[in-house]
């Protein structure tokens, strides 16, 4: 067991470990609440939504919301559909809502506790690689349309329990798409844990020294988010990759590829951007790098560049200013920065960017 204390607006523990699901009551009990939604999706229910319940039921009253799984629940008819079960169920002010599952569910849940009643108790049970770091720093959030996060708050959660043993039942593309993120975190908070990474031909969870990448990696962000909970400055590094990241998510909703594969080719882009500005045709974005990420299963390609609508989410990105688009770049490996460009840049660099990557034949196609 690990338990790791991130400072913030509230104090809040992330409690790391294995088989800790069946007994949540343990991490929560000091809150004293009354009542408990624990609102998951049909997958997690399936598999974890009986251990989570029994260990709590001797103890507390526990009420179950199963939501279907994927990104679309992010929206308001789901926010209302939930905000009017709460209300039916009679939670009140003691009461308090857990999110049982990726990030998907943390988002959703927790931007509904937040606002039911003004705010209520609110716990993240993450059992995606990627929740990771979702279910900390307390963003939570729906979708407009396409348009990702655009409603939502910074809501810390009162305690975060992490079992995982839950990950062993995610599937291989989940898996790189909490990778994505790890490899993120690596980029601009902690060379060593890049350095380590990419020397490995293979990762699991399974892993023995996974464990031990899961915490460094939640390190960089507990730091980030301590440092900026509201994102005034620094913690915008931790958007590394999601200015392109989220527009292709968005743009090619209909093609089944995950937040992390999205991001993943985000980050390629801000790495080409980074060594175009530090003025290297090949530093950060190296042939090896793409060889790496493609042995270990990344599709990195996109068959066709829909740079136009592309560069419209952009345009939405909640980190620009001025009609300029913000991106995260790296002056070197733990050196991120902002730096703004103007829509014909933004458009000129996609179509280089686009260019570069055709170079390289053994890449796969996402979309
Ligand atoms: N709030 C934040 O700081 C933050 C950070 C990163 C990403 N996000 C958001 O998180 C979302 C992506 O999260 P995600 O990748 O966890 O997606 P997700 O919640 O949709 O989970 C991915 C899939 O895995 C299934 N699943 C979950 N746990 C499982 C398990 N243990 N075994 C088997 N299947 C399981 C889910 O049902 C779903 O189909 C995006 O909406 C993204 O914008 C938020
Ligand atoms: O915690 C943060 O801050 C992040 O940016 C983490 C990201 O991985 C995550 O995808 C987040 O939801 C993006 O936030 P947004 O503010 O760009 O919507
Ligand atoms: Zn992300």
């Amino acid at each position: 067991m690990k338990e790791i204390t991130v400072k913030s607006s509230i104090d809040y523990k992330i409690n790391i470990g294995t088989r800790i699901r069946f007994n949540i009551y343990e991490f929560i009990k000091e809150f004293n609440y009354n009542k408990i939604a624990v609102i998951t999706d049909e997958n997690v229910a399936k598999y974890y939504l009986e251990d989570v319940v029994n260990g709590l039921t001797p103890f507390i009253q526990v009420v179950t919301y199963n939501l279907p799984s994927g990104e679309k629940i992010k929206d308001i008819s789901w926010f209302e559909r939930l905000q009017q079960f709460l209300l039916n169920e009679q939670l009140d002010r003691h009461s308090a809502v857990i999110a049982l599952g990726g990030g998907v569910v943390g988002d959703l849940s927790g931007f509904v506790a937040s606002t039911y009643m003004r705010g209520i108790g609110f716990v993240q049970v993450p059992t995606t690689l990627l929740a990771h770091d979702s279910s900390i720093g307390g963003k939570v959030a729906i979708n407009l349309g396409s348009i990702k996060n655009i409603i939502g708050h910074f809501y810390p959660p009162q305690a975060v329990i992490y079992d995982l043993d839950t990950l062993s039942t995610l599937s291989e593309q989940e898996f790189r798409s909490g990778l994505a993120e790890v490899i993120k975190h690596s980029l601009i908070g902690d060379a060593h844990l890049y350095e380590q990474l990419i020397t490995k031909q293979e990762l699991s969870v399974k892993d023995q020294s996974f464990e031990k990448i899961l915490h460094r990696s939640i390190d960089v962000k507990r730091v980030i988010v301590e440092a900026d909970e509201l994102e005034l400055g620094k913690r915008k590094f931790l958007n590394f990759g999601h200015t392109l990241g989220h527009a292709i998510e968005s743009v090619y909703q209909s093609k089944n590829i995950t937040h992390g594969e999205a991001v993943m080719v985000g980050i390629l882009f801000d790495l080409f951007v980074s060594d175009l500005e530090n003025g290297e045709r090949q530093g950060m974005l190296s042939g090896g790098l793409i060889t790496w990420l493609t042995n270990i299963g990344y599709k990195l390609a996109l068959s066709e560049w829909r740079v136009n609508q592309l560069l419209q989410l952009m345009l939405k990105d909640k980190k620009n200013e001025k009609q300029l688009i913000a991106l995260v770049l790296l002056r070197d490996y733990e050196q991120p920065y902002v730096k703004h460009f103007s829509p014909k840049e933004v458009k000129n660099l996609l179509e280089a960017f686009a260019k570069y990557m055709g170079q390289y034949s053994n890449v796969k196609y996402l979309v």
